[in-house]
């Protein structure tokens, strides 16, 4: 097995085009997943992390298009892909799933037949064949009574039911990775759990690396070994989830981790206050020079207007992107 990581992305930049002017709405983005590993990217609405995850697919489409940087996939270029090889390594060895399952499913499609185009596309099965497989894969994503369920179309499933489906479609296949852009966020508290267990089983028992995204830093944490905190279009932070909620670095994951809810002896004592970033993420085409979070930053200085600060190894692995770090 080859020692390099799974996927390497280098300085990625994606542009988003506003009449004749390209504005970066990513920039300057590398991280690397190995094989079977699991890495969360987090930040507020707008920080450019379902783009990001989009382009590692080939699916950004105008006004977004990928403006530098490399991304490698098992050691190839995914940028050197010609449409038909980009289609065969999607659903194959690359799959994701979103947060509206359907936008994703076919309405007119029974929900055993779309799981079965999988193994048919993907691994020259036959209909019959892939259609017992189908039942299988919709068995080990845990819906109840799967050889009447391939039956159904997907408007005749729950939420919770729907996104079990999706992922068994991304995972049909054993993917290698699988992009997971808020893959619980329109479901209920409860299912949302189930879910996430889900993905995170499945994907354990495959060996498929995961990169999962999310507002949610909690669950970012719960699920994932290494995080990326994105800020305006940047990867501001990036450490091991442990180190994240222990000492973070960047002025914004420490308010991200601040704004967590707290849960026992300290909300107990009433010391809990649920802090806020004050402000919002800038749009793509007014990002501020500088530090693009200086304006919201309650540690900016003149240095955080004047200059982009460059991204800095901490010694305990990991990076950060800020004048003042911790
Ligand atoms: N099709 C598009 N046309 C114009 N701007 C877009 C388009 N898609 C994304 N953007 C802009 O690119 C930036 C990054 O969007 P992206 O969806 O990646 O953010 P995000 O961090 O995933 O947030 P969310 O959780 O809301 O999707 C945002 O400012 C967004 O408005």
């Amino acid at each position: 097995m080859s020692q390099k990581p799974l996927l390497e992305v280098e300085n990625l930049r994606i542009d988003l085009s506003i009449g004749d002017t390209k504005f970066p709405a990513v920039q300057d983005v590398s991280f690397t997943i190995g094989r079977g590993e699991t890495l969360g990217l987090v930040g507020e609405s707008g920080c450019g992390k379902s783009i990001t995850a989009l382009a590692l697919i080939g699916l950004l489409r105008h006004p977004l298009s990928i403006g530098g940087g490399i991304i490698r996939f098992d050691g190839r270029e995914i940028q050197s892909l010609s449409p038909a090889q980009m289609r065969q390594l999607r659903g194959d060895r690359i799959s994701m799933i979103f947060q509206e399952p359907m936008t994703a499913l076919n309405p007119l499609s029974p929900v055993g037949r779309q799981i079965a185009e999988m193994f048919v596309l993907h691994k020259g099965a036959s209909w019959r064949d892939a259609e017992r497989q189908a039942v299988e894969a919709l068995a080990s994503v845990r819906v109840p009574a799967p050889e009447r369920r391939v039956k159904d179309y997907p408007h005749q499933l729950s939420g919770g039911m729907r996104q079990r489906v999706m992922i068994a479609i991304a995972l049909a296949c054993s993917p290698d990775l699988l992009l997971a852009d808020e893959p619980t966020t329109a479901l209920d508290v409860t299912v949302q759990a189930e879910i996430l267990d889900l993905i995170r089983d499945l994907c354990a028992e495959r060996g498929t690396a995961v990169l999962m995204i999310s507002h949610d830093l909690g669950l970012i944490a719960n699920m994932c070994r290494r995080v990326g905190v994105m800020y305006a279009g940047r990867i501001v932070e990036e450490r091991a989830a442990e180190d994240v909620f222990r000492a973070p670095s960047h002025p914004y994951t420490s308010g991200l981790v601040a704004s967590l809810p707290l849960l026992g002896a300290r909300a107990r004592q009433g010391r809990h206050r649920l802090m806020e970033i004050a402000g919002v993420v800038p749009p793509v085409a007014a990002f501020p020079a500088g530090c693009r979070f200086h304006p919201r930053c309650r540690a900016s200085t003149e240095i955080c207007v004047a200059a982009d600060p460059e991204v800095t190894l901490l010694p305990n692995g990991g990076s950060v992107r800020c004048h003042h770090h911790e």
